[in-house]
């Protein structure tokens, strides 16, 4: 007889599959002792396999459909294509949240002045995909192809890398939005950590590393009240998940400047609002609403003071990106090995002339010639800070970055946009 101890840790394996053959035999004996029994696992082991067979072929279905959404030849000859660069001295860049509201603006710009630009966006429904969809037959009409697929996709962007060696990423693509965290966290951690670290990770191994310049946020500033923001300022209070997620970016980035040798250049946008902008924003809600007689919630901040915000326009936000492009310097790196100190940038894009939302309210009903319905509420708990306001001396300095557009001409430009685009035109004007 074996020791139990013998029996836990048989000295020789063999032993142990021995012990259990003889076991299992007389298991399969009993258990077949009658034909109705066999009859049972008969029908039994017929309706694991079809299982089995179905479960194969959803996998297999599922994986024609990852396969089918980006590779192949010709699939390749669009991201080629898109890529050349047509002016001297120009760049290849990989724009990432191509079909978003700043993604969209900047590859145009890019492709306007002869530079190379693949897109890449996964078309989430965060907001109404058709706008998406409407800029990305824009940048088509302009010859800029925009790669279907999601920045956690490593091998996707391994491949992009492979078929085209950029000179540049334009960082772009994020889970937006400062109240909706409190609804869908998890959403922000996929995009803006796993998705950015995903993003590093193909960036550090590609050859030639490119030089990668990224949307940070005004948010990261959270309850810093000293004004205006200057980019040495304490961004350790963040008031929002997205803010958090933006300003952990700034030190996942940092990490692979230090490690890897990539160049970073973060940039703080401010409010961003324009044409082809994002429907979640306030200006661009409010808008809809006042133009279909529905009501508007302002929010006020505490002691009944006006929230405020540092809107800086896309024309001159574009113009930051660019600039920003231009001036990132390289990355030292190959083969995932660090060859030198490369540049680690940040700067504030805002408009350094904050307005109040009540005064944007006013903006909109004078461009739209109609009234709002407000609501006025206490600013809720939901991640809002109560102002923002940008200084943007470091990137007057380094950038040469200096807004030119107003909020009342930026909106102007944006109700011309919105009302052409829903097809308020006929019998309506804008001032
Ligand atoms: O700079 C940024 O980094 C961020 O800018 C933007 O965030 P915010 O500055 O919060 O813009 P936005 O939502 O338009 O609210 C504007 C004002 O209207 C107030 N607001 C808003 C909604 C509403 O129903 N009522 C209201 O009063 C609201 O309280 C606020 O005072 C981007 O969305 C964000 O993705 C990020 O890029």
């Amino acid at each position: 007889m074996p020791s139990l101890e013998e029996e836990l840790f048989p000295s020789t394996p063999g032993k142990v599959k021995i012990e259990r053959a003889h076991a299992m035999n007389r298991q399969f004996n009993r258990c077949f002792s009658s034909t109705s029994t066999m009859f049972l696992w008969a029908l039994f082991l017929i309706a694991l396999t079809a299982t089995y067979l179905s479960f194969q072929s959803f996998v297999d279905s599922g994986s024609r459909y990852f396969a089918a959404s980006w590779g192949g030849i010709q699939w390749e000859k669009q991201v080629r294509s898109s890529s050349q660069i047509r002016r001297s001295g120009g760049m290849s860049v990989l724009v990432t949240g191509a079909a978003g509201f700043v993604g969209s603006h900047v590859s145009l710009a890019l492709k306007k002045r002869g530079d190379g630009v693949v897109g890449l966006d996964n078309f989430n429904n965060y907001y109404d995909p058709s706008l998406k969809k409407a800029r990305k037959g824009l940048l088509n009409s302009h010859g800029v192809f925009i790669v279907e697929g999601d920045l956690n996709d490593a091998r996707l962007l391994a491949k992009l890398f492979d078929v085209v060696a950029f000179t540049h990423v334009m960082h772009l693509a994020a889970q937006a939005g400062v109240r909706y965290a409190m609804e869908n966290p998890g959403s922000y951690v996929h995009s803006n950590i796993a998705g950015l670290v995903t993003l590093l990770e193909a960036c550090k191994s590609a050859n030639p590393q490119p030089s990668v310049v990224w949307a940070s946020s005004s948010s990261v500033y959270g309850l810093n009240d000293k004004v205006p923001f200057s980019e040495s300022d304490r961004t350790d209070q963040p008031a929002s998940l997205y803010a958090a997620t933006k300003k952990a970016g700034e030190e996942i980035t940092h990490t692979y400047n230090h490690i890897y040798g990539l160049s970073i250049t973060g940039l703080r946008f401010f409010t961003v609002y324009g044409p082809w902008g994002r429907p979640d924003m306030a200006y661009f809600s409010f808008t809809r609403n006042i133009l279909q007689g529905k009501p508007i919630t302002v929010y006020r901040g505490k002691d009944r003071v006006d929230l405020a915000r540092d809107f800086t326009y896309i024309d001159d936000i574009v113009k930051g990106c660019l600039s920003s492009l231009d001036t990132s310097g390289k990355s030292t790196g190959s083969s995932g090995k660090k060859r030198g100190m490369a540049p680690y940038r940040i700067f504030n894009l805002g408009n350094t002339s904050p307005v109040t939302v009540p005064t944007l309210v006013s903006i909109l009903e004078s461009h739209l010639k109609m009234k709002a319905k407000k609501k006025i509420i206490d600013m809720p708990g939901n991640g809002d800070v109560p102002f923002t306001h940008a200084n943007i001396s470091h990137a007057r300095t380094e950038l040469g970055y200096k807004p030119t557009t107003d909020l009342q001409t930026g909106l102007k430009k944006f109700v011309k946009w919105y009302l052409s685009y829903y097809g308020y035109n006929h019998g309506k004007s804008v001032n």
